[in-house]
C-alpha cells in the first residue's frame, strides 16, 4: 500500500515522484487519474491528489489509475479511464487532473525534463523512453545546431519567434541553451522588436496559453487562480495590464508575449531557474478599438475599467502574490500606462519587492550607457545638459536617476541637479508656465523658460549635449534635430530608446550620417553596425533588458524586500565600462 501524502504534495508536487523509493519508481504509472468535485479543498481552492486517509494501492496506479473516495462525503469522482476523459454529470462535474511522474510519454511532453533525442540509452532504459524515440541518441549540440539552421530558414522574424516559442514549449532545456549560445542573434526574436510583433498578432498565432491570465471575471478569486499554476516556488513574477506594449500602445490581453519575453531573459541572462518565472497578464479591458472588433482577440471584450474597479482587481493581485509566494517574491510591473504606473509603483512600492521596469531598470541602463559615454567624451555628467523628447515613464525615470548620479558624485542638492536636465512632451518643453496642468511625475522638470513647442525649436534654444529620446514615436529625431545637435556639439550623444524598431526616434544610419559620423548613439532597439566613410560604426543598445535579469537576480539572492534608489544607481554604474 502506497499512501500519497498531501502536505507534501500541496507544497510541492515535484515531491511526490522523489517519496518514491527507487524500486517502486519503476513500476510507477506515468500517470494517477483522481477526480471529482468533492476532491477539491473549498478552504483555499487547492485539490487534494489524495488525502492522508485515501490511499491507492500500487496495482491500482501501475493500471494507470487510482479513484479517490473522499473519506468525509463517500462521493467518488466519475473517471472511467487513465486519461481521464470526461464522464461528468451534470451535479457532478470531473475535475480531471493527472501527476506525471517523469517518464514514458509524458516525459516526452513535459517541456521541463524532455530532452528529446539527446536521451542517453541509459536513460531511455530507466524512463520508458525505449521505441518512444528514433533508435539515434544526439548530443544537445548538434541539436542546438539543428535548430538554428531551422530558425535561420526562415526569412520572416515572427516564424522566427514562432518557432521559438514552440521550442520553449516543447524542450526547455533546449530552449535555453539555444539562446544562451546565441544571444545576440536571438534577443531580436525572443524580445524586441519581434516581440512587439508576435503581441500585435498574438491571437492569430495564439495555440498554446503561456504564463497565468488574471480578468475582471477572478475578481475575488485571484488567489485562486494563482494557486491554479502547477508551480509552486515562484520568485520572480513580471506582470503588465497591457496597456503601453512597447511603443505600440494598448494591446490589451495580447500584452502577454511581453512578460513571457522578459521573463525568457531572466533564465538566459539572469540565470534563474524557469520554473521560478511567473508571467502574468491582468486582463481589465483594452480601449483598442481594432482588438474589441478582432474576431481572434483573445481578451475580454470590454472597455478598460478604471478606478475602482482597477484598483481593486490590482490590489487583490498583489496581496493575493504575497500571500502565495510570500515577501521574497520580486515583481516587475511592466509596459503599464503611465497613468497607472507611477501610482503603483508608489502604492506598493513600501510593501513589496517591487520595480517598474520602465522606469527604474530603463534608468538604470541609461546611466550605464552615460557614464561609459563619458569616457569618449571626457568631463562627467554634471558637465552636461541634457534633453528629453518624451516626458513619461522612460523620459522622467532616466532624469531623476541621472539627477540623483550628479548629485551623488558632486554632492549638489538634487533641485540643483534637476536643473540640466529638460523635457518636451506632446505639447512643447516642460516648463514652469505649464506647471498647473502637469501631471505629477513631470512637475519636478519645469523649469523657468519661455514655452517651446517644437523640439529643433527646444534644442536650440536649451543647447543639450545629449539627447534622449523616449516618445514612442517613430522617426521624430529629424534631419534638422540631428544636424542642430551636430552643430551645437562635436561630438553629440543621441539615444533613440523608443522601441519597437519602428518607434525608434531615428536609425543608427541616420544618426551617423546626419552628424557626419560624430554621434555617440545608441537605441533601444538593436540597429546593424553602419559603414560611413572609412569607419564602421557599432550601435550600441540601450535596453532595460541588460539591467532587469542581473538587478532580479541579485535582489533575489540578497534576500531584499524593498528595492531602493541606491540599488538602481549601483545597478547603472556597474553596468558601465
Ligand atoms: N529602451 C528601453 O529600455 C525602453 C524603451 N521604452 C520606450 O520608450 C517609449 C516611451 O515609453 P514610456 O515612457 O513608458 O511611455 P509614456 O507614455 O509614459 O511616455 C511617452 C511620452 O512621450 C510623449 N510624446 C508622445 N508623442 C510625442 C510627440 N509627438 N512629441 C513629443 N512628445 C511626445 C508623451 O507626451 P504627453 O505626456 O504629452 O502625452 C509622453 O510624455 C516606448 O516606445 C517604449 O518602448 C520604454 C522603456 C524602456
Ligand atoms: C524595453 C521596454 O521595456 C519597453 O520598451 O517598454
Ligand atoms: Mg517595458
Amino acid at each position: 500500500m502506497f499512501s500519497l501524502n498531501r502536505s507534501a504534495f500541496l507544497n510541492n508536487p515535484a515531491s511526490i515522484s522523489g517519496s518514491f523509493p527507487d524500486k517502486h519508481r519503476r513500476i510507477l504509472p506515468t500517470r494517477v487519474v483522481v477526480a471529482g468535485s468533492s476532491n477539491r479543498d473549498k478552504s483555499n481552492g487547492s485539490l487534494l491528489m489524495a488525502t492522508d486517509e485515501s490511499t491507492a494501492t500500487l496495482k491500482e496506479m501501475r493500471d494507470g489509475y487510482a479513484e479517490v473516495v473522499d473519506p468525509k462525503s463517500g462521493v467518488s469522482g466519475g473517471v472511467q479511464d487513465v486519461y481521464g476523459e470526461d464522464t461528468a454529470t451534470e451535479d457532478q462535474p470531473v475535475t480531471p487532473w493527472s501527476v506525471s511522474v517523469a517518464s514514458g510519454y509524458s516525459l516526452l511532453r513535459d517541456p521541463h525534463h524532455n530532452k528529446g533525442l539527446a536521451f542517453s540509452e541509459k536513460e531511455r532504459n530507466s524512463h520508458y523512453l525505449r521505441g518512444l524515440l528514433p533508435p539515434t541518441v544526439i548530443s544537445q549540440e548538434l541539436q542546438v545546431k539543428k535548430m538554428l539552421h531551422n530558425i535561420r530558414q526562415y526569412q520572416v522574424p515572427l516564424q522566427k519567434y514562432m518557432a521559438m516559442m514552440d521550442l520553449q514549449e516543447r524542450n526547455q532545456k533546449l530552449f535555453y541553451k539555444l539562446l544562451i549560445d546565441n544571444v545576440e542573434e536571438l534577443l531580436p526574436i525572443v524580445y524586441t522588436p519581434t516581440v512587439g510583433e508576435a503581441c500585435q498578432k498574438y491571437g492569430s498565432i495564439y495555440s498554446r496559453p503561456q504564463g497565468v491570465f488574471i480578468s475582471l471575471k477572478d475578481k475575488g478569486k485571484v488567489l485562486e487562480v494563482l494557486r491554479n499554476w502547477p508551480e509552486k516556488n515562484i520568485q520572480v513574477i513580471v506582470v503588465t495590464d497591457g496597456e503601453r506594449i512597447l511603443g505600440l500602445g494598448d494591446l490589451g490581453c495580447h500584452g502577454m508575449g511581453i512578460p513571457v519575453g522578459k521573463l525568457s531573459l531572466y533564465t538566459a541572462l539572469g540565470g534563474i531557474r524557469p520554473s521560478a518565472c511567473l508571467p502574468v497578464t491582468i486582463d481589465v479591458g483594452t480601449n483598442n478599438e481594432k482588438l474589441l472588433d478582432d474576431e481572434f482577440y483573445i481578451g475580454l471584450r470590454q472597455k478598460r475599467a478604471i478606478g475602482q474597479e482597477y484598483a481593486e482587481l490590482l490590489h487583490e493581485f498583489m496581496t493575493a502574490v504575497k500571500q502565495n509566494y510570500g515577501e521574497r517574491i520580486l515583481i516587475q510591473f511592466e509596459d503599464f500606462a503611465n497613468h497607472n504606473a507611477f501610482d503603483l509603483l508608489e502604492k506598493y512600492g513600501t510593501t513589496h519587492l517591487v520595480f517598474n521596469d520602465d522606469i527604474q531598470g530603463t534608468a538604470s541602463v541609461v546611466l550605464a550607457g552615460l557614464i561609459s559615454a563619458m569616457k569618449f567624451l571626457g568631463g562627467s555628467l554634471a558637465d552636461q545638459r541634457f534633453l528629453f523628447l518624451g516626458a513619461g515613464e522612460a523620459g522622467t525615470g532616466i532624469a531623476e536617476l541621472i539627477a540623483l548620479e550628479i548629485s551623488k558624485q558632486t554632492n549638489m542638492p538634487l533641485e540643483e541637479t534637476r536643473k540640466k536636465i529638460w523635457l518636451v512632451d506632446s505639447k512643447g518643453l516642460i516648463v514652469s508656465s505649464r506647471l498647473e496642468s502637469l501631471q505629477h511625475f513631470k512637475k519636478p522638470w519645469a523649469h523657468e523658460h519661455e514655452p517651446v513647442k517644437e523640439l529643433v525649436d527646444a534644442v536650440n534654444a536649451i543647447k543639450p549635449t545629449i539627447l534622449i529620446g523616449t516618445s514612442g514615436q517613430g522617426r521624430t529625431f529629424t534631419k534638422e534635430v540631428v544636424e542642430a545637435m551636430a552643430s551645437l556639439n562635436e561630438k553629440p550623444i543621441i539615444f533613440s530608446l523608443s522601441n519597437p524598431t519602428s518607434q525608434s526616434e531615428c536609425t543608427a544610419e541616420e544618426a551617423y550620417t546626419w552628424s557626419q559620423g560624430r554621434a555617440i548613439f545608441a537605441s533601444g532597439s538593436p540597429f546593424d553596425p553602419f559603414e560611413y566613410g572609412d569607419n564602421v560604426f557599432v550601435p550600441g543598445q540601450a535596453n532595460n533588458a541588460y539591467i532587469f535579469p542581473g538587478l532580479g537576480l541579485g535582489l533575489i539572492m540578497s534576500g531584499a524586500i524593498r528595492v531602493h534608489d541606491d540599488m538602481l544607481l549601483a545597478a547603472g554604474e556597474s553596468t558601465s565600462f
